[in-house]
């Protein structure tokens, strides 16, 4: 490649970064001006101008396209400054890209599939350039983080997420497939804005739906073959478990809110049980969520996965776990119970089911967890009067705000570290910056409970070992890696997760359990015996290295 092409193909193109030697060579000469530059001068000089920008739509749009620019200084950039770029092109700032998706400045990037295109999907994907691809995140945006149904302006999150896999985990950009299924939209200000992109119609459900979901995984294995990692992200709580269940055991196949957040969620619990003053065992805790969809269901079943391996029934362990959703407490007989949440619809006595419809605070009165998990969509229902009572028959009473972004956080790391006088093990699924409450010398550091410590690992592990299946045992050895990861000084400041600089390292790391964990199970189509971890992060995709 050489010219014009040369400068136009953004994996390809270094802009002012090429030398005069360079430019000679490549005919590059009087295409470019004549100054010259260093990545490190370009970096610095992009993150002066990210600083100065005004909002963060601003700065995703300096980003994305910058993307579509220079892959390669978009990349180094991310990799080298990983706690500032992420939350500029994942969450918080993608779900105010998604809200205004249509208004925004950027190249478009990904695959829309409209389920009214008569053409098969399998001829469509040939439209794609790339012809190996080897993760797919498909989305088909009912619930766009807690921001509800944003039809296809949610592309922001499959394209966010494949972000996060070169960036964190090392997969070449030019190996990942970002896709929204186009079914329509069921949210009439994004439906019927006149600027909106997608299909103006309600969204399609049932056998049409089905079909359509059928016809794109068969096409996408027809296409990437069977090894290709499909992950479905931000499904509505109607299909996100049916259709994990339709093809866990036929595909290559995970999905993330469910099991990605449940190999988060469980790193988070098992390292809280490190942090001083807390009961060493994941068997003394009892765990109250808020909130009984995807992410609550899926961390509460690698939970009770972790307590079986330590020998408690699988009975006793569900025990362990108890579900408020929109309409109270959970409890054996309520109505309105369905098939997942029975699961943990646990004998409640008649003095909890008086309390069960009253609200958390009496919920929290009764059962006394040792554990708050908030994946309800809804900022501030971890109020002062439940945070404060978390406290008062807890001594490090754990407290995780894990709905996104952050608008819809169940409390703030500062309420939970104020009241509790710095007690609380806080963690959020959007970043909170370190607190430092009155009078204390040292800052409290919360930890970001967001899949995104997981996924980009898992993936890689995946796509390393050729596993055919994604087994909830792999999430299971993720979490323990993750965990494992967190190191004392993290500990003492009540942070249950990892640095995220190191977050290439970490996913590293978990490849390599998942690799382990693919050949324990037979999943392995690719030798994993001489991969360990330092020849793993050797392999991952880095700009101008890319083994990947
Ligand atoms: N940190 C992370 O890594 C992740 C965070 N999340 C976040 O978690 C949140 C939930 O996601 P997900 O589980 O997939 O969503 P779902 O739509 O599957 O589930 C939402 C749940 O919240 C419940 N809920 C809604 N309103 C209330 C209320 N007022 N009180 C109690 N419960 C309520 C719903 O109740 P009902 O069943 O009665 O409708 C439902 O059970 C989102 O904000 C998402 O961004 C998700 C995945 C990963
Ligand atoms: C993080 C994530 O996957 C979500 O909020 O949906
Ligand atoms: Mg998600």
């Amino acid at each position: 490649m050489s010219g014009y092409t040369l400068l136009t193909t953004p994996a390809t193109n270094r802009d002012l970064r090429f030398t005069p030697a360079e430019r000679a060579a490549a005919n590059l000469t009087g295409l470019l001006p004549p100054a010259h530059r260093t990545l490190h001068h370009q970096i610095q000089h992009l993150l002066q101008k990210l600083r100065a920008s005004p909002t963060s739509l601003t700065r995703y749009e300096i980003l994305l396209n910058l993307l579509a620019r220079d892959e390669t200084l978009f990349f180094s950039a991310a990799q080298a400054n990983l706690p500032l770029l992420l939350p500029m092109i994942y969450t918080p700032a993608v779900g105010d890209a998604c809200q205004n998706y249509s208004d925004l400045s950027i190249p478009l990037r990904g695959m829309w599939l409209p389920i009214s295109d008569p053409a098969p999907l399998r001829r469509t994907l040939d439209n794609w350039p790339a012809a190996a691809v080897d993760v797919i995140v498909v989305s088909d945006c009912e619930r766009i983080l807690g921001l509800g149904d944003l039809g296809a302006n949610g592309m922001g999150i499959p394209v966010g997420k494949l972000l996060l896999y070169s960036a964190c985990g090392g997969i070449n950009p030019a190996r990942c497939l970002p896709v929204v299924l186009d079914v329509g939209c069921n949210t009439p200000a994004v439906r019927d804005h006149d600027a909106y992109i997608g299909l103006p119609i309600p969204r399609v459900t049932g056998s049409d739906y089905d079909a359509f979901l059928d016809q794109f995984m068969d096409a996408a294995v027809d296409k990437y073959g069977p090894n290709v990692l499909i992950q479905f992200e931000d499904f509505g709580n109607a299909n996100a478990l049916r259709l994990l269940d339709r093809y866990r055991d036929r595909l290559c196949c995970f999905n993330d809110d469910i099991q990605g957040t449940a190999g988060v969620g469980l790193a988070g619990v098992l390292s809280a049980l490190r942090v001083k003053g807390v009961k060493s065992s994941l068997q003394d805790h009892t765990f109250v969520f808020l909130g009984a969809g995807s992410a609550g269901i899926g961390i509460a079943s690698l939970i009770v996965l972790a307590l079986v391996r330590e020998g408690i029934s699988e009975e006793d362990a569900r025990r362990q776990c108890w579900f408020v959703d929109s309409r109270g407490l959970i409890y054996k007989g309520r109505a309105s119970v369905s098939p997942a949440k029975e699961t943990f619809a646990h004998e409640a006595s008649a003095e909890l089911q008086a309390v069960a419809p009253k609200g958390l605070l009496e919920i929290v009165k009764a059962i006394k967890p040792t554990a708050l998990i908030g994946v309800s969509t809804i900022r501030g229902s971890f109020s002062e009067d439940i945070i404060r009572e978390m406290g008062s028959f807890n001594d490090r009473p754990i407290i995780f705000a894990l709905s996104n972004p952050t608008s819809k956080a169940e409390c703030t790391a500062e309420e939970a570290y104020a009241y509790t006088d710095g007690r609380a093990i806080f963690a959020s699924g959007s970043p909170f910056a370190p607190v430092r409450l009155p009078g204390r010398d040292t800052n409290l550091v919360p930890g970001q409970g967001n899949n995104s410590y997981i996924f980009p690992g898992l993936g890689l592990g995946v796509v390393m070992s050729g596993a055919r299946r994604v087994p909830d045992t792999m999430f299971l050895a993720a979490a323990d890696t993750l965990s494992k990861l967190v190191d004392a000084e993290q500990l003492a400041v009540s942070c249950v997760y990892p640095d995220l600089n190191s977050l290439m390292d970490i996913s590293a790391s978990i490849a390599y359990a998942v690799c382990q964990e693919a050949k324990r199970l037979g999943l392995n189509d690719k030798n994993v015996d001489d991969l360990d971890v330092k020849t793993i992060r050797e392999m991952m995709y880095e700009p101008g290295r890319g083994k990947m």
